[in-house]
Parts: C-alpha cells; sequence; structure tokens
C-alpha cells in the first residue's frame, strides 16, 4: 500500500543543512500496522509527512496505492499528538468536518459517525463539545474523524503521547478494536518500546540523524493483543530488549 523508494530529506535553514532523512526504503503492506521508533530527531515526524504529501522529499519517491504522493490525498489521513477539534463544534460535529472539507455524502457520513463513536465508546457523548471531554476521549474522538472518510492509510504521529500512562495504554487496545473493523494501513511514531510492541506488526527503527533505516523488526504476537495476565511475555520481552539494543546507546567497554 506504501511503497518508500530511495527517500532522503535535506532541509536547509539560516545556520546550514540539516540531513533528515537518507535513503529510506520501506514497503507497507495493505492493513499492515508499522510502528516508526527512534531517537529524537532522527526524522520520524518528517518520514510521516513525506509519506502525507505535507512536504516533497530532497530525493526518492513515494507511492500510496501505486501512485506517487505530490500532495495530501483524501485516501490519506494525519493524526497528530495533539486532537485539534474545534472547540465551538460538538463531537458529531466535528467528525463531520472533513465530510464537509471533502464534500461527501452528509446522511451516509453521520451514519458512520455515529458508528464510529460506539466504536470508540463514546455512545452519547455525541452532543458534548469537546471541553466537556477528557484529554483520552478527545483523541477518541480525534480518531474517529480520522477515520471518518474511510482513508486507505492512516498516519499517527504520537498520537497518544500528551495522555496519561493508563489512558495511553487503554486507548492501545482500543485503537487495535477499532482497526481491526476498518480495513486501514497504518504507520504511527511512538517514543514508547511498549506501545510499539503492543500495536505493530512490524517495528521500524530508524538511526540517528540523518535517520537511516536501522532495522525492521517483526513482531510475532497473535492479535488481538492484550495487556497484563494474557500478554504472550516472551515474545514481548524478545521484542522489547531487542528494540532496547537497537535504541540505546551501548555503555562504555560493552563491546570489550
Ligand atoms: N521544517 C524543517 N526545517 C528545518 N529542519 C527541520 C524541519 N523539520 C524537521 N527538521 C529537522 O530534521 C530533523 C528530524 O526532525 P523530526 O521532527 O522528523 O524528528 P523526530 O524523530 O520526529 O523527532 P522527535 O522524536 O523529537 O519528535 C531534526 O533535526 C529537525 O530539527
Amino acid at each position: 500500500m506504501i511503497s518508500i523508494d530511495n527517500v532522503s530529506q535535506v532541509f536547509t535553514t539560516k545556520t546550514g543543512t540539516v540531513h533528515a532523512l537518507e535513503n529510506i526504503n520501506l514497503e507497507v503492506a495493505t492493513n499492515e500496522f508499522v510502528t516508526l521508533v527512534g531517537r529524537s530527531g532522527c526524522g520520524k515526524s518528517t518520514l510521516l509527512r513525506v509519506i502525507a504529501g505535507l512536504i516533497t522529499p530532497t530525493a526518492g519517491t513515494v507511492k500510496v496505492a501505486g501512485e506517487p504522493v505530490r500532495r495530501p490525498r483524501r485516501d490519506v489521513s494525519v493524526m497528530f499528538q495533539r486532537p485539534a477539534l474545534l472547540p465551538w463544534r460538538s463531537v458529531l460535529d466535528n467528525l463531520m468536518l472533513p465530510v464537509e472539507i471533502l464534500r461527501l455524502d452528509r446522511d451516509a457520513h453521520r451514519e458512520r459517525a455515529h458508528q464510529l463513536l460506539e466504536l470508540a465508546g463514546l455512545k452519547g457523548f455525541e452532543d458534548k463539545l469537546p471541553h466537556e471531554l477528557s484529554g483520552g476521549m478527545q483523541q477518541r474522538v480525534s480518531l474517529c474523524r480520522s477515520l471518518i472518510q474511510r482513508p486507505k492509510v492512516l498516519l499517527m504521529d504520537e498520537p497518544f503521547s500528551a495522555l496519561d500512562a493508563l489512558t495511553r495504554a487503554e486507548l492501545s487496545v482500543e485503537l487495535q478494536r477499532v482497526v481491526a473493523e476498518e480495513n486501514t494501513t497504518i504507520v504511527f511514531v511512538t517514543h514508547s518500546i511498549d506501545e510499539a510492541v503492543l500495536l505493530a506488526d512490524r517495528v521500524v527503527v530508524l538511526s540517528p540523524r540523518p535517520g537511516r533505516l536501522r532495522e525492521v523488526v517483526d513482531v510475532g504476537i497473535p492479535r488481538p493483543r492484550t495487556l497484563g495476565q494474557n500478554a504472550h511475555a516472551d515474545e514481548v520481552t524478545r521484542v522489547s530488549a531487542r528494540l532496547h539494543d537497537l535504541l540505546m546507546p551501548e555503555p562504555e567497554g560493552a563491546a570489550a
């Protein structure tokens, strides 16, 4: 569904050039859930913005559904760290915003909005204003809004990082349930190894600047994945340990 072919990104600033990404090659299959991890500043958000068509890479190409990405596409949704809901619009009207912008069929999508809200545990909150909801609920609304037009691809940039640890874990489990119904291909940026392992079919590790593809780690845990008692502890430990090794600098003398 997503083909990233030899993508490099160089930013020119007043103080010089920043090599944010170098020769990234990656294929993401239809319905696959890929998480992107790496040290701060290694180019995760830049890669997501390139896939979204928000920036044109300095070199290389990105294709979505076989077509080169040159600008934002209506079948690719992006979800950011903050929910960015319009404060004067109700939950339902916030969900309907992309429908209005993209001039889609209102009646069909209003029905879909109700289904998505139910799936995300927000039934009964349709007429509330964003400030009447908790941070976790607002981010659920943002998730529903990202899915309203049935995007083929959902790009998520640390969507849960502003939330407390328990809400974050709960939303990660809910996200899996929602997307299991949706047939969406997902690329999800996170700083959290736990989140990366819980959600991903594959974890893509970028090396520090310039961001290069360091390793792709398969996560062989059956779905639906849970936390606590029924988590597949051995596989979670194996993948987490591998990611720690890839992301943490080796202590001095460890290689000796
Ligand atoms: N528009 C821009 N102009 C200049 N430099 C930029 C621009 N966007 C990103 N950069 C630089 O590119 C590098 C990669 O940034 P990016 O935000 O993609 O990293 P990241 O891995 O998402 O970081 P973090 O984990 O801290 O969010 C950084 O050095 C950043 O300063």
